[in-house]
């Protein structure tokens, strides 16, 4: 029997309900790299990024979490969205380095485009969005979790921009993410020197609100959603919207420089040079 002639079986209807059918719904047409679990009842979506080994953020793969952002922004039952990993001991490592790596123009501009929409759709979110980190995050993972409205980190993990470590330079929107929540000294001392902070001494600076332990990070997460749903949507989205807009604008109408800035930059000979250094680095590391 097909998903769609299990919808219609009147027994599953009587059972769950249409709210839980249409959850179910979007469940199953979500991609296997994005697992969308929404709750009806809560109206609270826990969203798990699953591509192994790393989640690292390939061209697809964004595709994917933008599509599912969409969808959960259309679905007027869903009022807040949990951001977490089905791996344990990583978040998101970022963007997939082998994106970046020998690259064809076309795909290099079309993975960047999708990037700054991934960016400009959760940062912008109408959701309340609650980020629970369940592993490491660096780089693309940092700037996923600053997207959020709230961060809750397992202890133990490592979290930053570590983007000049690479011999590359954190976009403006990434160190715009961070400076809203950590604010500009702080920002600076991170992204000069590609801190990757542990979770304690993210807490200290304010980049992790929460530090817990892996067993009830997705609790703890639920925990402080009831509290964020608790506001009037509209006061919420507004405030959310009034502090988010000028950074969304500022990308907005730099969008195509910023395309353009960026495959030039990658495109260079001596950051090939450094990005081949760094992935024959991460191979040796990962070999042992
Ligand atoms: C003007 C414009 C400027 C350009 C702006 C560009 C902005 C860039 C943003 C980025 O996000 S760059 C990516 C930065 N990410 C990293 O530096 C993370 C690197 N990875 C790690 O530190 C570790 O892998 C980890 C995340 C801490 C996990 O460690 P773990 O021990 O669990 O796994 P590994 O054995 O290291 O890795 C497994 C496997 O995955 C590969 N891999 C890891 N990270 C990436 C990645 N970001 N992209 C692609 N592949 C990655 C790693 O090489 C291993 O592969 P195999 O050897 O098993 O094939």
């Amino acid at each position: 029997m097909s998903l769609k002639q299990l919808f219609r079986q009147p027994m599953l209807r009587a059972m769950l309900g249409r709210q839980h059918i249409q959850a179910l719904r979007s469940m199953t047409t979500q991609s296997d790299k994005v697992l969308v679990d929404l709750d009806p009842k809560t109206g609270v979506a826990v969203v798990q990024m699953n591509r192994p080994p790393v989640n690292s953020l390939n061209l697809e793969f964004l595709s994917d979490i933008n599509n599912t952002l969409d969808k959960l922004h259309n679905d007027k039952s869903c009022r807040g969205l949990i951001l977490t990993s089905s791996n344990n001991k990583v978040f998101c490592a970022g963007l997939d380095i082998m994106e970046m790596y020998q690259p064809q123009t076309d795909r290099l501009t079309e993975f960047w485009k999708t990037l700054q929409n991934v960016w400009m759709n959760l940062y912008g979110s109408r959701l309340a969005t609650i980020a629970a980190i369940n592993g490491h995050s660096p780089a693309g993972g940092c700037l996923l979790a600053t997207c959020c409205d709230y961060r809750i980190m397992v202890q133990n993990f490592t979290i930053g921009l570590n983007e000049t470590q690479l011999g590359i330079i954190p976009p403006f929107w990434f160190v715009d993410s961070m400076e809203g929540v950590v604010g500009y000294r702080q920002t600076e001392l991170a992204c000069q020197k590609g801190l990757m902070m542990t979770t304690d001494q993210a807490s200290k600076i304010g980049l992790v609100d929460e530090v817990v332990t892996p067993e009830v990070v997705l609790q703890k997460a639920q925990n402080e959603m009831v509290s964020w749903l608790k506001i009037p949507d509209y006061a919420r989205q507004l405030t959310k919207s009034q502090m988010k807009m000028p950074n969304i604008n500022k990308l907005r109408a730099r969008r195509d420089e910023d395309v353009q800035h960026f495959v030039n930059f990658i495109t260079k000979d001596s950051v090939q040079q450094a990005l081949g250094f760094y992935i024959e680095n991460l191979k040796k590391k990962a070999k042992k």
